[in-house]
């Protein structure tokens, strides 16, 4: 299973969770966010890291040009797009960043925003669902109604995220089948300030519970 920790922002805690057991390591580039990083500190982390090892930068209704230029300069492999971002601007990315992979993230509100889900698998390589929140855009800890994702199997693969901790996990994939998972506040100390322990205690729940993840 795809393994996403977000929110990093220290070199050494880039690389002790990608030697936990980490596939992907995910940067905020919204500048409002505590957990905000420059394409400085991403290549310091970028440069600790073994070259398997998947770097998401994760942007809210940027311009193409300005996720272009942090692309360029900071030793990313993947967009994640955590705003209101149409089909339409997901495509003009795509022709811009060929062969990198485009992840839509997806705040769900309620059911029916799921609906709406079917217009990007054309678009994008993977979706993100995430919780809704009123005035945040993500990193806020909140879950999403897992019983609702009971059917949900779009055609490409998909992320679960939203206030994901190593307490929780196991319920969460006793009850949904997604492709990969994604953490940040649930495993820090503070925003920004990954701990250690709590990523680790997530492994060995995900080692523990790997009868329960059908979908590994
Ligand atoms: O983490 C942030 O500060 C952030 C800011 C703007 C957009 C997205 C952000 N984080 C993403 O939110 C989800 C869920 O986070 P959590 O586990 O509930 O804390 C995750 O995909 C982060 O990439």
């Amino acid at each position: 299973m795809r393994v996403k920790i977000c929110g990093i922002t220290q070199p050494e805690q880039g690389k002790a969770i990608a030697q936990l057991g980490a596939t992907t390591l995910g940067f905020i580039c919204v500048s409002a966010s505590p957990r905000y990083v420059t394409c400085q500190q991403i290549r310091a982390v970028v440069e600790q890291l073994p070259d398997n090892i998947e770097r998401i930068g994760v942007f809210a209704n940027a311009t193409v040009e300005e996720i272009y230029q942090v692309f360029a300069d900071s030793g990313l492999t993947g967009v994640q797009l955590h705003g209101d971002e149409s089909p339409e601007y997901c495509l003009k990315l795509r022709q811009v960043l060929p062969n990198t992979e485009i992840i839509k993230a997806l705040r769900v509100k309620n059911s029916q925003a799921l609906e709406q889900i079917d217009i990007y698998t054309n678009c994008v390589d993977t979706l993100l669902l995430d919780a809704y929140h009123p005035q945040q855009l993500g990193g806020t800890g909140k879950t999403l109604d897992w019983n609702t994702l009971e059917t949900f199997n779009p055609q490409i693969p998909w992320l679960l995220a939203g206030g994901l901790t190593p307490d929780n996990i196991l319920n969460a994939l006793s009850q949904v089948i997604p492709h990969g998972i994604d953490l940040s506040s649930g495993v820090e100390i503070a925003p920004g300030d990954k701990d250690l322990r709590k990523v680790a205690r997530l492994f060995e729940q995900l080692g523990d519970g790997e009868s329960l993840i059908r979908n590994s």
